[in-house]
């Protein structure tokens, strides 16, 4: 039975709220107040939260923020009264799953909630006979590589053991990580993921581990750790290698002795984790240049996943292109059926160095931008179309004698020929509505679109 948290301060919505929805077939719980609503949410594990906007203690734009932040999938609903819509759709677009005004139609809402749950539910895939269970928009390429991948996964899924996930930027990584908890024992459990990479230096002792209220100063009251957010769950740390010696060294005990402590307490918690690292650095290189523990490397790779890039795998680039069109058509409200030939054969081409992230931020705004019903070559961003090769890529190194006046010289071209690419894409490739947002004349642009040899 889905199990549903509401937080509201008007005892009267709660209690019938609750009985219209234990009427439904679900579980309900009710909270008065925010803080309390966060420490039931801690606690036990909800299919949905509906909350308040405005509670006395906390506002709902905190709540939604804590609750994406312990468990980033949970689907959260605004109640909100009408004045307040406008910050309702704002919740929205910070994360919120959806708002529903007061007063509450109570089928309005049982509808929001079967749709939003059963959007979670987990999706059962058949492939060569076995079920595969994944959440959400997860999809399998077609690749002999990727059927490989996926294999990996499967067979460690059901196991306790650490897996390390390399591959480069925007590969799928985190999604790998995420079917691997979605297929094992602790799938009910939270699955906890935190970008090494993106925590201050000085405060990732306290992200990892916690702290209690004083431990520093800003440490205004207790935190957990993800550590602890996780138990009994998947911890995935992202961008492993950024992680400094010092917290290595931590890291390393928390996973063999299976306790931390939180700083500034001196009790240890037990904990009960699988830990799934990423990293699109060689980690045995860093270790070999002493950047990475070599122990903690070797605990942590007891089984590893390496995601072959979306260039080595055209089959692919055609599912996630179908896949990716779909979801910007649901997102943007559009109806677009695929790509004309000659802007399928960039696509495919194309080197793809932001892997799957960068395909679905082209193939979104190439939905958005088209005309017909189909994309075509002029939906497409000019560096898509005209990739700078591997070599140009590389970076260009400056001769020592090179005077600094040329050099800036250089860069401030360089800085012309994007300007000037970026306005002709802008301007829908018409060159004197381009010409007139430069403030120039047609013929200037066309000398330069010569001199800087841009091909439109
Ligand atoms: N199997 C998949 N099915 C559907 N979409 C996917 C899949 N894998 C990746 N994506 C898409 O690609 C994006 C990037 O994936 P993800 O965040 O897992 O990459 P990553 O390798 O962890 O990136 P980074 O190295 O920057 O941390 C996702 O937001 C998602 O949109």
């Amino acid at each position: 039975m889905k199990k549903i948290l509401i937080i509201d301060d008007d005892t009267f919505i709660c209690k019938i709220l609750k009985k219209h929805l234990q009427n439904n077939n679900y579980a309900a719980e009710i909270t008065y107040n925010g803080k309390t609503g966060i420490n039931l949410f801690q606690k036990d594990n909800f299919d949905l939260v509906l909350c308040d906007f405005r509670l006395p203690d906390i506002s709902g734009l905190e709540i939604m923020q804590k609750i994406r932040s312990l468990k980033q999938d949970t689907p959260v609903i605004i109640m909100t009264a009408y004045a307040d819509v406008r910050m309702a759709v704002k919740l929205m677009k910070m994360g919120a799953s959806d708002y529903i005004t007061k007063p509450i139609q109570q089928e309005e809402l049982l509808v929001l909630i079967k749709k939003l749950v059963s959007e979670k539910e987990p999706t059962e895939v058949k492939k060569n006979d076995a079920q595969i269970y994944t959440n959400g928009d997860f999809i399998i390429g077609e690749s002999p590589k990727i059927q490989h991948v996926i294999r990996l996964a499967r067979r460690v899924a059901p196991t306790d053991m650490s897996v390390i996930i390399t591959g480069e930027t925007g590969i799928g990584k985190e999604y790998i990580a995420r079917f691997i908890h979605d297929n094992s024992n602790r799938k009910d459990k939270p699955f906890i993921a935190i970008d090494c990479g993106a925590i201050p230096k000085d405060l990732a002792n306290s992200e990892l581990f916690g702290h209690i209220k004083g431990s520093f100063t800003g440490a205004i009251a207790d935190k957990l750790g993800v550590f602890q957010k996780a138990d009994s769950g998947t911890l995935f740390l992202d961008e492993i290698g950024n992680l400094n010696y010092d917290i290595q060294l931590k890291l390393l005990r928390a996973i063999q002795e299976r306790v931390v402590t939180r700083l500034g307490d001196d009790k240890l918690k037990r904990i009960d984790i699988r830990i799934i690292a990423a990293t699109n650095e060689d980690l045995t290189l860093e270790a070999r240049g002493n950047n990475f523990r070599e122990d903690l490397y070797h605990r942590l790779n007891e089984f590893k996943i390496e995601l072959p890039p979306l260039r080595e795998r055209p089959e692919d680039i055609k599912v996630f292109m179908a896949h990716f069109i779909t979801m910007s058509n649901a997102e943007l409200n559009r109806n677009i059926t695929g790509l004309v030939p000659e802007a399928e054969a960039v696509l495919l081409n194309y080197p793809w160095h932001g892997n799957l992230r960068e395909l679905k931020n082209i193939l979104k705004r190439a939905v958005l931008m088209a005309e017909g019903e189909k994309i075509d070559i002029s939906c497409l961003p000019y560096e898509i179309i005209y990739p700078e090769s591997d070599s140009e890529r590389e970076t260009v190194s400056v001769p020592q004698e090179t005077k600094k006046d040329s050099m800036l010289k250089n860069a401030s071209s360089e800085i012309e020929k994007k300007l000037i690419i970026q306005t002709i894409q802008e301007a829908g490739y018409n060159k004197s509505k381009a010409a007139k947002i430069l403030n120039i004349d047609r013929k200037t642009l066309y000398n330069k679109i010569k001199l800087y040899d841009i091909k439109l």
